[in-house]
């Protein structure tokens, strides 16, 4: 678990992070939502202690950062623009970090393969892409076996491979039972991903909230349905309370009814599916509103 509260960091005359509060559970994803410079770069780096707050604390596990007594086997971390040393192959660099853990080589090699390094582990990290590097930064916050994972735009740099690969470890991870913390600059993104959101937006917290509640907060409850009996489902759905917004050769776009009661209203007319898709549209609106 993490929990924040107060939290403040001022640069100068801008304050990056403004009185932030809030708890990450173990056992889910929580995604960190907010647009460029909104302080969630700011605000994981006070939290893992590289960067002192002017107020608030941050804990994990109950107990600030710097107090913990083996640090990379409570909280792994991949913040932004992490240093690797370019010389160091990337066997090398972890080996490192074990060394200062007592952790063994097995579990080095463990975690390469983990994140897809196997064939490159024994290659200069210097000649790494983005996307390599984002790998060994990701092996390299796993290699103690940590509870909490703190993840800084993972996303970043990683081909569509990489991508699916990121998704389905955050997943993995979180069903082990980890706090699992990745911050992101895209809803679509996030959503596909998170169970749980925290969106900032000037150092502030604008939502702490599920992905779910979110879409139904922002009332924008709209699904695409797809059926060789457009006008029947248009008549039908429309005399259950929905509104069509649109209407093409075999698709309806239907807002105010969830998808689960659509699809009730269908089979109790017997209308014929081919698709009935939530849309995520109107998780990334009700994402501009909230950070506008
Ligand atoms: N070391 C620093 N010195 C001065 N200002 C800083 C420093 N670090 C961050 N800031 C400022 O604090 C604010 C928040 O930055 P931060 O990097 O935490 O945002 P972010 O949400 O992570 O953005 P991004 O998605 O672009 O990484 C920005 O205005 C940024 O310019």
């Amino acid at each position: 678990m993490i929990e924040v509260r107060g939290l403040t960091k001022r640069f100068g005359a801008t304050t990056a992070v403004d009185g932030l509060s809030f708890t990450v559970r173990p056992g889910r994803v929580t995604g960190f939502l907010g647009p460029n410079g909104s302080g969630k770069s700011t605000t994981m780096r006070m939290i893992v202690g590289l960067d002192r707050p002017d107020a608030g604390s941050a804990t994990v596990g109950g107990r600030p950062y710097r107090t913990q007594p083996a640090p990379l086997c409570a909280v792994g971390a991949l913040l932004e623009g992490r240093a690797v040393h370019r010389g160091r192959t990337a066997r090398q660099h972890l080996a490192g970090l074990a060394r200062t853990h007592g952790i063994g080589a097995r579990r080095v090699s463990e975690v390469l393969a983990m994140a897809g390094l196997g064939a490159v582990a024994d290659r200069r990290a210097g000649g790494f892409s983005l996307g390599m590097s984002q790998r060994l930064g990701v092996a390299s916050a796993l290699l103690g076996d940590p509870a909490v994972v703190i993840l800084d735009e993972p996303v970043n740099g990683l081909d569509p491979d990489g991508v699916l690969w990121i998704r389905t470890l955050l997943k993995d991870l979180a069903a082990q039972g980890r706090t699992i913390l990745v911050s992101s600059h895209l809803m679509s993104e996030t959503a596909v991903t998170a169970d749980h959101l925290l969106i900032i937006g000037g150092g502030r917290l604008l939502a702490d909230v599920g992905i779910d509640e979110l879409i139904t907060r922002a009332g924008t409850n709209r699904c695409l349905v797809r059926s060789p009996d457009p006008d029947v489902l248009r008549d039908a759905l429309t005399a259950a309370g929905a509104t069509i917004t649109s209407r093409e050769a075999d698709s309806l776009v239907v807002e105010g009814l969830a998808a689960e009661r659509i699809g009730e209203v269908a089979a109790s007319h017997g209308a014929i599916l081919y698709e009935l898709t939530p849309h995520r549209a109107s998780l990334e609106q009700a994402y501009m509103e909230l950070t506008r």
